[in-house]
């Protein structure tokens, strides 16, 4: 059963730039928490963070700029180690963080298909049996077999997105690259999305958003300044939150 189980999960990245440190400020300041001293100066993006979600949920991460969401995405995706704590993940697991990121400028979209479904382990048979199904779900037409450098961000988003979720991943991970997407492109993206949480997998997704948020997901975790701040259901927390607080978040 797809699954992600997160105990006290702490991460620190290491920073070697000597700084000079300002009063505290009584506001929250943007980003993590600046910690140690000399050799040791850190900066901690997670502290503690314990969660956990089952098949057919659609995670909202919220907080402020610099809050740790991208970092916790990563973590769950692998690209960094916990420095405390554990992620216990069962589940074939896809991202879209960075749209342009695994993508060949050079190549064609097409190519770019066949290539990420190579890396994602589908023999040349599969690929090209959902060849057409991911290109007429990009709608971008002949544009498929120009160069991916050719690309608007929106093109590129689509063909991202169309990609990651024709490869059956059963946990997603996103990061706020759905704003590239047009209004019509995003409806179409979001039942996609509730479609695959329907056939028992996870979606996480990164926002500022709240509109789309609200509307995707069904629980909502809320970090401020790398700690837990909410971990609720998605109408308790819009409950909680005012409407002009929430547009402005
Ligand atoms: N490579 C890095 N080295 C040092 N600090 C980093 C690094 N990457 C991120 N951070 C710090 O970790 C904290 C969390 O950053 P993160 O990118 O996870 O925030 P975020 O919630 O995704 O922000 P945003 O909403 O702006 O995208 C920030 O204080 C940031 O400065």
């Amino acid at each position: 059963m797809v699954s992600i189980r997160v105990e006290s999960l702490s991460l620190a990245y290491r920073v070697r730039q000597k700084l000079t440190l300002a009063a505290r400020d009584r506001r929250l300041p943007a980003g993590g928490r600046i910690e140690g001293h000399g050799r040791s100066r850190h900066v901690t993006a997670l502290d503690g963070v314990s969660f956990s979600l089952d098949a057919g949920d659609r995670l909202g991460l919220v907080g402020a700029n610099g809050s740790g969401k991208t970092t916790l995405l990563k973590v769950l995706y692998g690209i960094y180690e916990p420095t405390n704590g554990t992620v216990a993940i069962d589940g074939r697991v896809d991202a879209l963080f960075n749209i342009n990121l695994g993508f060949r400028p050079e190549a064609t979209g097409r190519r770019n298909i066949e290539l990420r479904g190579l890396i994602n382990g589908w023999h040349p048979d599969e690929i090209r049996a959902r060849m057409d199904n991911i290109i007429e779900f990009s709608e971008l037409g002949d544009f498929i077999d120009l160069p991916f450098k050719s690309y608007s961000q929106g093109m590129a988003a689509r063909l991202a997105f169309s990609i990651a979720t024709s490869f059956e991943p059963e946990i997603l991970l996103m990061d706020e690259w759905i704003g590239a997407g047009d209004p019509s492109f995003q409806e179409k993206a979001r039942r996609r999305m509730n479609e695959m949480t329907e056939k028992a997998g996870i979606m996480v997704l990164a926002s500022h958003n709240h509109a789309l948020l609200e509307k995707t997901c069904n629980k909502i975790l809320e970090l401020q300044q790398a700690r837990l701040k909410v971990f609720c259901g998605t109408e308790e927390w819009f409950g909680k939150v005012s409407p002009a607080a929430a547009a402005v978040q």
